[in-house]
């Protein structure tokens, strides 16, 4: 189901019929559908003649799981293989894009030699020996402005008034600024001496015909922009963002600012995933709310015109987690259950060339399997190398903190001056933990935790929302 003017979702009614199949009707759009439910929790028979690649974990359980480490070889291994598109944008749209080609100059930066002060050019030659007590006079034979063109020739004796940026004429070799020149009439008296080029902004001393400028894959920052614009390139190729598709599934979900019914929720994740999408580079494709039923959630897959799809909830064992099934029927879910803590339900896998993850449906499992996983792979198609889009600073552990061997935990916590606070590890659905924490750091598998005074690296969310620094260079883990 999906709720184009982007209202409540709600759940979609049962109605009673009389024919042998239920049927739902939408009270938002106005739908009604039959549901033929070819997908039933599975009995035992069912799953014993499943293909040994993909295991129907629906109300029997995860049996194994993958490691992090794994998950992103999967990533890696995918990311490998994706098409890069471009496309040609003006360069006023530039920033926050990726380059798709590499650009040289096709001209010298600055284009002439222009003056760096303002003041007087002259022949350096001609101010040796200048001094407060012994200054040269000169003649003022014209003056040189910037964007005008200087046709004098400078003989010895003679200067022009000359203002910054503008072209130093021929036979000067050197710019006197206005505060060592005393000005009378037509004549200076110069109180400094200058050697050739002083203050002469030379001919492609920025950049010269052929240079450099933007390497292919690079994240266009507003300097790179900037840097387009002063070699007088109109418009930059750049890579089309991956189109990212979010499923929201949940019969208990309704959109913010409705009635709340009982026993229903406000929806959470797509606004978080949206920014998170964004702030990755990716290009938001659609949002579809659909109601946990396998017709819906299989249409909204096959659709065309994404390039990951990131579905949220009903990635675990319950009788209604139908995407992991789905998703193995459609394409494949090589990855599925991961031994962290929390997120460990999350699903990754393909349908056809659109990568799909599976984020569980509880906020903070959803923000952390994101993070660790579909954003990676998004950032990865950016050409965006970095394993976090998080600054990272290291800080000293406050209190001790365990984990079982063999399970990576992403722990929430508080950075007041260089201690960390840890917050939380488990609590999987109380959003506000992400809100209240500075950011997290990570227990590897192959740790049993940290004890207290363990210098750790600590992800910081956002450092505008927490513009604490610390200074300990070196962590005690890595
Ligand atoms: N027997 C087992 N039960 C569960 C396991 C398990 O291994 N064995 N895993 C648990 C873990 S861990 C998680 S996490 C959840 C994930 O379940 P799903 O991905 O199927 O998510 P849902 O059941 O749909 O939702 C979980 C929770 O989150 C709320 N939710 C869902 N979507 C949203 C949203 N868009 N905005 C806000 N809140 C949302 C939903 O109402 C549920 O409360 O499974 C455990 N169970
Ligand atoms: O991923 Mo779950 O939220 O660990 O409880």
């Amino acid at each position: 189901m999906e709720t184009g003017d982007g209202k409540r979702l709600g759940n979609p009614f049962l109605r009673n019929d009389s024919s042998s199949h239920p049927q739902f009707h939408c009270q938002y759009t106005g739908n009604t559908f039959r549901v033929p439910l070819p997908i039933e929790t599975p009995t035992w028979q069912a799953l014993m003649q499943q293909p040994p690649s993909f295991r129907d974990v629906r109300m029997s359980g995860f049996r194994d799981r993958n490691s992090v480490a794994e998950a992103w070889e999967w990533i890696d291994s995918q990311s490998s293989s994706f098409p890069q598109v471009s496309e040609t944008v003006p360069l006023s749209s530039a920033y926050g894009r990726w380059a798709a080609t590499t650009i040289t100059s096709p001209i010298n930066v600055p284009p002439f030699d222009r003056s760096a002060m303002d003041g007087f050019a002259v022949i350096a030659d001609d101010t040796t020996g200048a001094t407060n007590f012994q200054p040269t006079t000169m003649r003022i034979v014209g003056h040189s402005y910037p964007g005008t063109p200087c046709t004098i020739s400078l003989k010895s004796g003679e200067c022009v008034q000359i203002m910054t940026g503008a072209p130093i004429p021929e036979g000067a070799d050197a710019v006197v600024p206005i505060e060592y020149v005393d000005v009378s009439s037509d004549r200076i008296r110069v109180t400094t001496t200058v050697g050739p080029m002083k203050n002469i902004g030379r001919i492609g001393e920025d950049l010269k015909v052929g240079d450099a400028v933007i390497q292919q894959g690079q994240f266009l920052r507003p300097q790179d922009v900037a840097v387009l614009a002063s070699i007088g390139a109109p418009e930059v190729s750049v890579l089309l963002p991956p189109r990212v598709r979010i499923i929201v599934t949940g019969n208990e979900l309704v959109q913010p600012g409705t009635d709340l019914p009982d026993h229903q929720i406000y929806e959470a994740n797509s606004f978080l995933l949206r920014g998170a999408v964004t702030r990755d580079g990716g290009q938001i494709e659609s949002i579809q709310f659909v109601a946990d039923d396998p017709q819906s959630i299989r249409a909204a897959l096959e659709q065309s015109g994404a390039d990951i799809i990131l579905i949220s909830g009903g990635s675990s064992v319950g009788a209604e987690d139908y995407a992991p099934q789905l998703v193995a029927d459609l394409g494949e879910l090589p990855i599925h259950g991961i031994r962290m803590r929390p997120s460990s339900p999350t699903g990754m896998g393909r349908i056809e060339s659109t990568v799909i993850f599976l984020l569980p449906g509880n906020p903070v499992s959803c923000m952390c399997a994101y993070d660790f996983f579909a954003g990676r792979f998004l950032r990865k198609l950016c050409n965006d190398t970095r394993d976090w889009p998080f600054p990272a600073t290291i800080g000293e552990l406050a209190k001790k903190v365990s984990s079982p061997l063999g399970r990576t935990d992403y722990c929430r916590a508080q950075l007041r001056g260089n201690q960390i606070h840890p917050l939380a590890i488990s609590g999987a659905s109380i959003l506000s933990s992400t809100t209240r924490a500075d950011g997290f750091f990570i227990i590897p598998e192959e740790s049993e935790g940290f004890s207290s005074g363990t210098r750790v690296p600590i992800y910081i969310y956002d450092d505008r929302r927490s513009p604490q620094r610390v200074s300990n260079p070196q962590p005690d883990i890595v």
